[in-house]
């Protein structure tokens, strides 16, 4: 799979952007950049609104004032382009528990199909081969554990090709191994050109260029 992108592959702005849930302002005047080669980490305490913002800045919720921008286009505007240069993953593994490990990962990946990316069955295999699910390919997804159901949903990353990860509590269930590959795949991803937005407890480290963006009473953007 493509192990660098076009320099400017990615643009997404957030501009004084406002949030609001039951009468509850969870973060106002919000301004972010992300680009080619970062890494920005959505931090706070429960409730904060760090999904709430990884799934505005996923395009996934309408629900704000303010701007986003996908090379300075209203995310909304684009939003075939933009769906097709990043990739989400929700804090819940998002299979099909009934279906296997390839089955649900044919599915995943055939929208990306579907758009043209050419895949073949030795991918998909590969991709599960590389989460440790070699093996349980063909078992139910409901016979597998928490941690290999998130894996099942996490091979989807060995092979889209969009520069944009959008990650939500992606390391919840995994085990030491688990968590090493994820941290790895993130660190090829950003060094290859790419960018991901994360949300996570779970403290990365060893990315020059981490960031953190700190939700709670406020939001501070600084770089740790
Ligand atoms: N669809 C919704 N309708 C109303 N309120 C919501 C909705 N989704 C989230 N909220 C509220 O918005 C706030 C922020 O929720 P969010 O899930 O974004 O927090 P979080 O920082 O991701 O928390 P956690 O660390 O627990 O995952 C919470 O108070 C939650 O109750």
């Amino acid at each position: 799979m493509a192990l660098s992108f076009a320099a400017d592959s990615v643009s997404l702005s957030a501009r004084q952007l406002l949030c609001e849930r039951d009468d509850r302002v969870l973060f106002e005047n919000l301004d972010l950049d992300v680009r080619n080669g970062d890494l920005l980490q959505l931090a706070g305490p429960n409730g904060a609104g760090k999904t709430t913002l990884l799934r505005l800045l996923a395009g996934l919720n309408r629900d704000y004032e303010g701007d986003l921008l996908w090379h300075a286009e209203p995310l909304h505007d684009c939003f075939a382009e933009y769906a097709a240069n990043r990739v989400y993953l929700g804090h819940l593994a998002a299979i099909k528990r009934a279906l296997t490990p390839i089955e649900n990962l044919r599915w995943l990946m055939s929208p990306w199909q579907n758009a043209g990316l050419e895949l073949h069955e030795d991918d998909l295999w590969q991709a599960l081969a590389e989460v440790q699910l070699g093996g349980f390919e063909d078992t139910p997804c409901n016979q597998l554990s928490a941690g290999q159901q998130r894996r099942v949903g996490l091979s989807r990353l060995a092979l889209v090709p969009a520069p944009l990860w959008i990650l939500d509590e992606p390391f919840t269930a995994l085990d030491v191994e688990g968590v090493s590959w994820l941290e790895e795949r993130i660190q090829r991803q950003v060094a290859a050109g790419g960018a991901v937005i994360i949300t996570s407890h779970h403290a990365l480290q060893g990315i020059p260029s981490l960031r953190r963006l700190e939700l709670g009473v406020r939001a501070t953007e600084g770089r740790s």
